[in-house]
């Protein structure tokens, strides 16, 4: 795994040819075209990860979402990005065998049960050339790995039809994500509407994940317990759409945390 080191432009993995992503320049932002001349940006960003979980955080509209789009190539007709995002030191079209984001809407069809929604994306996601047999191990395998395994033919519920708790929900939608074995995991409150065994649950499944397959995981997260905060090896704090701490978990100053009024612990 990238270790990280600081240096003056911020963040980056001493070099072990490991998977990441970078941010360069210090124009990294989104120009919003519905406010003529308006530019906005973030300023003197530099990041650069590899191989772990990073938490983006910070009070709500500071960014976090539109960070992820912005990253992924997925923002709005009407925006713009500036500056460079870079993948593994290069500038490359990010296709979804190597990038997987799950966005915070949740897709699910209800009536369907665990198992159909995981074969059926895995039907749709994995390449043609695949043996059908091949492509049920990985989701079998997919849905074991997220711990879903005791609840394969349950049905996903919704609207009067009983079925999953939001926690199992929230784990499908990632397994959905995880069946290409991306290098790059894009997870868009991955927790809300959990209670912290389930957030600390379906973050340490992801932070397992991540290890065995040597994924980069950005999560935009909002109030994680303790617990589930000391599973992130990087925060990224935004506020008013401009990045003000990038660095280890462990070194986050507390006192701008407490400022924003983010309630973590102390570690
Ligand atoms: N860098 C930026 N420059 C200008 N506008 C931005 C920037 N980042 C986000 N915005 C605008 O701010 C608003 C909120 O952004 P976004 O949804 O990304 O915030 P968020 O932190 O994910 O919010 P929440 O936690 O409530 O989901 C959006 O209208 C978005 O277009």
């Amino acid at each position: 795994m990238g270790s990280l080191v600081h240096n003056n432009n911020g963040i980056r993995p001493e070099p072990d040819g490991g998977w990441g992503i970078e941010i360069v320049n210090s124009e990294a932002g989104v120009v919003d075209k519905r406010r003529s001349g308006a530019y906005l940006t973030w300023e003197d960003v530099g990041v650069a990860v590899s191989r772990e979980i990073v938490a983006i955080m910070g009070p709500s509209g500071c960014g976090k979402s539109t960070l992820l789009d912005s990253l992924a190539g997925r923002l709005a007709s009407n925006t713009r990005r500036t500056g460079r995002v870079l993948t593994n030191g290069r500038k490359q079209r990010l296709t979804n065998r190597t990038l997987a984001y799950m966005t915070q809407e949740q897709v699910l069809t209800w009536t369907l049960t665990v198992k159909e929604t995981v074969y059926y994306s895995a039907e749709l996601q994995l390449p043609k050339c695949m043996p059908r047999s091949m492509k049920r191990e990985r989701a079998d395998r997919t849905i074991r790995e997220m711990g879903l395994q005791d609840s394969m033919n349950t049905r996903i519920g919704g609207w009067g039809v009983k079925g999953l708790s939001g926690g199992q929900k929230r784990r499908v939608s990632i397994c959905l994500e995880l069946l290409t074995r991306p290098k790059l995991l894009f997870l868009d409150e991955p927790t809300s509407g959990l209670d912290s065994a389930a957030s600390y649950h379906v973050t340490s499944q992801i932070d397992k994940l991540t290890k065995q397959y040597g994924m980069t995981v950005l999560a935009a997260i909002h109030q994680p317990s303790s617990q589930v905060f000391g599973l992130f090896n990087s925060l990224c704090l935004l506020s008013l759409w401009k990045t003000i701490y990038f660095g280890p978990t462990c070194a986050a100053n507390q006192v701008i945390l407490m400022s924003l009024e983010l309630d973590i612990p102390k570690l």
